[in-house]
């Protein structure tokens, strides 16, 4: 017979005490001991990880990104940024930690502080130090700051201590790029985003873990572990091999010529120059992969016009050398910078005083006198002509009270290029961000016909009347209202021209068509005269926003017709009137008025998380490359609006599209890492 003695599951004869006990920390914040987080995986003796709800609020979110939502937010009364990843596998949730224990460890002044953090359910937060100039990125390319020699080499310099002081710890930070670098009020730059370090001591095992955990070094392989993005990655992560820190010595480089030259890598004209083979304007992500791999192309380095001094450029070229192994470590960078900044210092006095003599002479050349009218500066007046007294700047950014709406979060680029012609007359414009609002923003491009003049009138006046709204209007009443004022406008200017300069020939009718794309909240609102077009990818399908106005389409011929406009087959199409205009609705074109409406259709569309980005262009591109081969040429692309532009631009060009080009395309989610890459 078998017995059993009863194991015991009672409780210990004591129970372990808790003791709870509470310190500060030099920002004031309480440490409620022990101080670890959920799991114990997590300390610090100087970040509070756990804390009570009441010491925290979260405001508004100031940054979307691909794996978290940064917010604005108090935290015991100072203001801070809340780090809110997505938290839906336990993968990310080990992510999590893993972040969390790498940042306790950090402690340098020009990497992004971490004040404290949340890591216990059903809250997972970081909170930094609120840095008020936001990243590098947007400084550079949305708010067009061009820095000084002396900022850019001092941002330079608290970069490469950063990266010092992290590698020598032995964390290879793997996502070195201006976005993940934060600028506070004195301009000092902070390392942000630690979201892909790792240890170097870990970095053959993540590989490999990452390689077989996918199978085959391919997908997920790739996902996993071409990490950072795409422009800022050295050929061996393009290559696939193992990450070493050198690879955030060729990034640093990539960044810092980006903060010289104000330019996106590998946007520039010159870099076409050098670029030859296979590129030509043309970056799908495998060509510019195997360009940077194997025919060692970088950006167009900055010029010495930048103020740089040429050691600092050769040691720019030196950091993004294909061999690793030649690339300086973070010691030899702040060696040889410091010796940069020495003589600069000197060369920068004898500048100046060299300027100051040249200035005198300066002085004595005379403006020469311009006779020819600028319209984009006639366009800018506009509000002198439809407003005769003040106006209040109003939005309409309590049109709808709504906060659980769904917001897109944007990003935008374009690419315009006169073709195979000899002049110039589409326009454009990128308004993000209209009054200041985050969730107002608006797009415009304007392909001229019998001169630039109406297209370069428009590009200014446009948004001029729209930032001047009187809010109480809808925005399809705005728009329409705009586009018909800039008509009125502009042929107002052209006859008083034509009336008091005899320079202006008396045929001169120049016209141009028009689209505009308004986003307001989750709506979408495109205005189109004319035959530019804008698409918008959902889910995958293009879905088309706008209907041309051509004489050939029967309801607009109609149209025309009906107000007593002429419409004759001429030579290959349906042409209205004397002037023989393919076009039924433009602004100017004054002798064909009020056939050629200048009044806009619009179309109004709900945006969901199911919609991608949007494409605009004129008639350059569509005449040439149809709705699905956007999206299909889109998938392949580099995932940045600038390059995907330029793609479908230069594919339109190569297709022997013989007009002007002029693309914009805008994103209207965020694009991962991962995305970015495939
Ligand atoms: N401490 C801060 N102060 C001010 N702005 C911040 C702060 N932290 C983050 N931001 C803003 O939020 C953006 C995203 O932050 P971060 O790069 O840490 O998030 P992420 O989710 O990893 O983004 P990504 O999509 O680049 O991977 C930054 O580029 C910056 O604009
Ligand atoms: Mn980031
Ligand atoms: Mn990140």
């Amino acid at each position: 017979m078998i017995t059993f003695t009863s194991c015991s599951h009672q409780r210990p004869a004591y129970t372990p005490i808790i003791v709870y006990s509470q310190t500060k920390t030099e920002m004031g914040l309480e440490i409620t001991h022990p101080n670890t987080c959920i799991r114990g995986c997590c300390h610090s003796d100087s970040i509070p990880l756990h804390l009570p709800p009441s010491s925290h609020t979260l405001l508004h979110p100031i940054a979307r990104g691909a794996e978290s939502v940064v917010y604005d937010g108090t935290l015991d009364g100072k203001k801070v940024a809340v780090k809110k990843p997505v938290l839906s596998t336990s993968d990310d949730i080990n992510k999590f930690h893993k972040e969390l224990q790498l940042l306790c460890k950090l402690n340098h002044e020009g990497i992004a502080t971490l004040v404290a953090a949340h890591a216990r359910p059903p809250n997972y937060m970081f909170f930094f130090k609120f840095y008020e100039f936001g990243n590098l990125s947007q400084k550079l390319h949305v708010e067009e700051w061009s820095p000084s020699i002396d900022q850019a080499l001092k941002i330079t310099r608290q970069l490469a201590n950063a990266l010092q002081y992290l590698h020598n710890i032995g964390i290879v930070h793997r996502d070195v790029k201006p976005a993940n670098v934060l600028l506070d009020k004195s301009m000092r730059p902070h390392l942000a985003d630690f979201g892909l370090s790792e240890y170097k001591q870990d970095l053959k095992k993540v590989t490999m873990e990452n390689w077989r955990s996918s199978g085959k070094p391919t997908g997920g392989f790739h996902k996993k572990n071409m990490v950072g993005t795409l422009i800022y990655m050295a050929p061996e992560v393009l290559r696939k091999e193992i990450h070493t820190e050198k690879s955030d010595v060729y990034s640093f480089g990539i960044s810092i010529n980006e903060l010289l030259t104000g330019v996106v890598p590998y946007t520039d004209l010159r870099t076409e120059a050098q670029a030859h083979t296979v590129l030509e304007m043309n970056y799908t992500e495998q060509q510019l992969t195997a360009a940077v791999v194997s025919e060692g192309l970088r950006p167009a380095l900055a010029g010495t016009e930048s103020g740089a001094p040429p050691r600092l450029l050769s040691l720019i070229q030196r950091c993004w050398d294909a061999d690793s192994d030649s690339r300086p470590s973070f010691d030899d960078i702040i060696t040889e910078f410091d010796l940069i900044i020495g003589n600069n210092n000197s060369s920068t006095v004898e500048e100046n005083a060299v300027t100051e003599s040249s200035s005198d002479d300066s002085t004595k050349t005379v403006q020469p006198f311009k006779e020819n009218i600028n319209w984009f500066s006639q366009g800018e007046n506009i509000l002198k002509s439809v407003y005769e007294s003040g106006f209040d700047v109003k939005s309409w950014s309590k049109y709808s009270e709504n906060s659980s709406l769904y917001v897109p979060v944007l990003s935008w680029g374009s690419f315009a290029t006169c073709g195979r012609r000899e002049t110039m007359e589409d326009t454009h414009f990128l308004m993000p961000r209209l009054w200041n609002e985050d969730d107002i923003h608006i797009f415009g491009i304007f392909d001229g016909h019998r001169g630039a003049a109406a297209a370069e009138f428009s590009v200014r006046a446009i948004p001029r009347l729209l930032q001047t709204l009187d809010c109480t209007k809808s925005p399809t009443d705005a728009l329409k209202e705009a586009f018909i004022n800039t008509d009125i406008a502009f042929r107002k200017e052209l006859n008083n021209q034509h009336k008091y300069k005899a320079f202006i020939q008396k045929d001169y009718r120049p016209g141009c068509t028009a689209i505009t794309a308004l986003i307001v909240q989750n709506r979408l609102y495109v205005a189109n005269a004319g035959d530019c077009r804008a698409i918008l990818c959902r889910a995958g399908c293009p879905y088309p926003l706008s209907k041309d106005h051509v004489a050939s389409c029967l309801e607009e011929r109609e149209r025309v017709t009906s107000l007593g406009g002429e419409v004759k087959w001429q030579l290959d199409t349906w042409r209205v009137g004397p002037a023989a205009l393919q076009v039924t609705r433009s602004i100017g074109d004054d002798d064909l008025k009020p056939w050629v409406t200048a009044e806009p259709e619009i179309t109004e569309t709900v945006l969901s998380g199911d919609d991608e980005y949007l494409v605009m262009a004129s008639d350059g591109l569509w005449d040439v490359v149809s709705d699905l081969e956007v999206v299909n040429i889109i998938k392949n692309t580099v995932k940045d609006p600038g390059m995907c532009s330029k793609r479908l631009a230069t594919e339109a060009a190569q297709r022997g599209s013989n007009d002007n080009i002029t693309v914009i395309v805008v994103f209207l989610r965020p694009v991962s890492t991962a995305e970015r890459i495939y």
